[in-house]
């Protein structure tokens, strides 16, 4: 079973809220399940040592469900510092039903001598930075207790360098990376396809603009585009700024470079020889590419021969790298992030795509075999590394319009700035989707590209 991250964890939290599976059912399951594993420890007493947040939590559901058994909480600090609504709300029920609660101030005010079993629920996936103070003499307390010792969710402190030694640790849905130990995966009611859908969780995956970031910290995008169409380009580095990449520069053939430029006043323009991409052209680009994160290619450069000859030319000397519309042809030295339709994929791959269960097999395929991440745009669009596969469902019809794929391009190479490409390209077609339904809301089939550009930001609150 595959070991999941802490902040991946989070994600998948936040997905599934957005799905409509609350934390606080989540918590119930997580913690009905624990208690079913410390019944079957056996034993009479049951310490439960909890910290402040939904690891605590946790533990005060599943002292709800161990009535029967004789239970003592301790909670570490005071009742009013409860960090979270969930917490609080199962505290509160365990205070009106009378159960055995304590709020420690000080280590020397537990004594677990007469318990059989301790549960560890300090701390869980929030822990952050050097655990001090009570709470290092918890873990210490915990550590040197000589009972059968039960962590939640993660050994306490995990990673932080002072952590809990567990007998067992019962673990939420998936292996936690970093766990020591045994310890045993319990099911809480996160059913497959809320890890498989993208959702607002994903845009927490993307770095963030560190405090002490400067400009161009959150990403110079490149993008190489225009020819016979000037405003494909254009729409591409005007969604890459609105979807936060600092710097964005459009190289386009001389012809087109005007009236990008006056499409806004927010991007550089470099104009380039001619009035299509061509092979005189990749000098300059030479001097370009390297002052950028990432490079977003294809959208309006025409398929004239010389025009695709410099594209395959240009591709080898990029680093990240997001290939659109025109540049995805066969034979083209592909790497970085595709981003096809169904036409496309099909140009690039000679395949076509029936639906379902066999569509995300060949494009999973593809990607593996081709070392790519591919977005597959669609009803569902597809997106897959060809190790793991996530599905996309925003979006809408009246989507269908020109434009909103050099949008989707434009979000995609500034994420790519920021976090891997699979992370990138997935978390771009969740806010090109939904900044898509949010425009569908007002616009129906009236939408255009440009209101796509206006509504990211808002698609990108989670
Ligand atoms: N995310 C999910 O889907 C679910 C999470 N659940 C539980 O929620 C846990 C994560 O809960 P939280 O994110 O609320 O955080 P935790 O409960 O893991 O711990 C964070 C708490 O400890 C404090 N804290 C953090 N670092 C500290 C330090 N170095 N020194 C002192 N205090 C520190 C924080 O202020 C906060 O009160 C998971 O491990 C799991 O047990 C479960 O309810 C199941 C569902
Ligand atoms: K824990």
């Amino acid at each position: 079973m595959r070991y999941i991250s802490a902040e991946e964890m989070g994600a998948i939290d936040a997905n599934c809220a957005y799905l409509g599976i609350s934390t606080l059912q989540l918590m119930e399951n997580a913690g009905a399940a624990l208690a079913n594993e410390i019944r079957a420890i056996g034993g009479r007493r049951i310490a439960i040592i909890a910290g402040r947040g939904n690891n605590g939590g946790d533990a005060f559901v599943a002292a709800r469900h161990l009535d029967d058994l004789d239970v003592t909480v301790f909670l570490i600090g005071r009742a009013r510092d409860i960090s979270t609504e969930e917490a609080r709300r199962n505290w509160d029920v365990l205070r009106r039903l009378e159960f055995d609660l304590r709020e420690i101030k000080d280590v020397s005010e537990i004594d677990l001598s007469g318990y059989d079993v301790v549960v560890d629920a300090l701390f869980g996936t929030g822990v952050r930075g050097p655990i001090k103070g009570l709470e290092g003499d918890i873990i210490d307390l915990i550590n040197s207790c000589g009972k059968h010792i039960v962590s939640v969710d993660v050994p306490s402190g995990m990673g932080t360098g002072k952590e809990v030694s567990p007998d067992i640790t019962v673990t939420f849905h998936r292996p936690k990376i970093g766990m020591r130990g045994d310890f045993r995966v319990v099911s809480i009611g996160i059913p497959r396809m809320a890890e498989f859908l993208v959702g607002p969780g994903d845009l927490k995956l993307l770095g963030r603009r560190g405090p002490e970031s400067h400009k161009g910290d959150s990403g110079r995008i490149l993008v190489i585009g225009g020819g016979p169409y000037t405003g494909a380009p254009a729409l591409s580095a005007m969604a890459a700024l609105r979807a936060g990449a600092d710097i964005v520069t459009v190289a386009a053939p001389k012809s087109a470079a005007d009236t990008i430029s006056s499409f806004s006043p927010n991007m550089i323009v470099r104009p380039l020889t001619s009035d299509r991409l061509c092979m005189a052209d990749i000098d300059i680009l030479k001097g370009l590419i390297p002052r950028h994160d990432v490079v977003v290619i294809g959208m309006g450069l025409g398929r004239d021969e010389e025009t695709l000859k410099a594209v395959s030319q240009i591709l080898p000397l990029c680093d990240r790298v997001v290939i659109d519309a025109d540049a995805l042809q066969p034979d083209m030295p592909l790497k970085g992030i595709v981003t096809p339709h169904a036409g496309e994929f099909r140009r690039i791959s000679g395949l076509d795509l029936p639906k379902g269960k066999e569509r995300i097999e060949i494009v999973k395929r593809f990607a593996r075999e081709m070392g790519l991440v591919v977005l597959l745009k669609g009803r569902m669009d597809i997106i897959t590394d060809g190790e793991i596969v996530r599905g996309n469902t925003t979006g809408n019809p009246g989507m269908t319009v020109g434009g909103t794929g050099d949008v989707l391009a434009g979000i995609t190479g500034a994420f790519y700035a920021r976090a891997d490409a699979l992370r990138a390209a997935a978390a771009a077609a969740f806010v090109n989707g939904r900044a898509g339904d949010l425009v569908y809301r007002e616009r129906d089939f009236g939408m255009v590209a440009t209101d796509l550009i206006d509504k990211i930001p808002e698609a990108m609150m989670v």
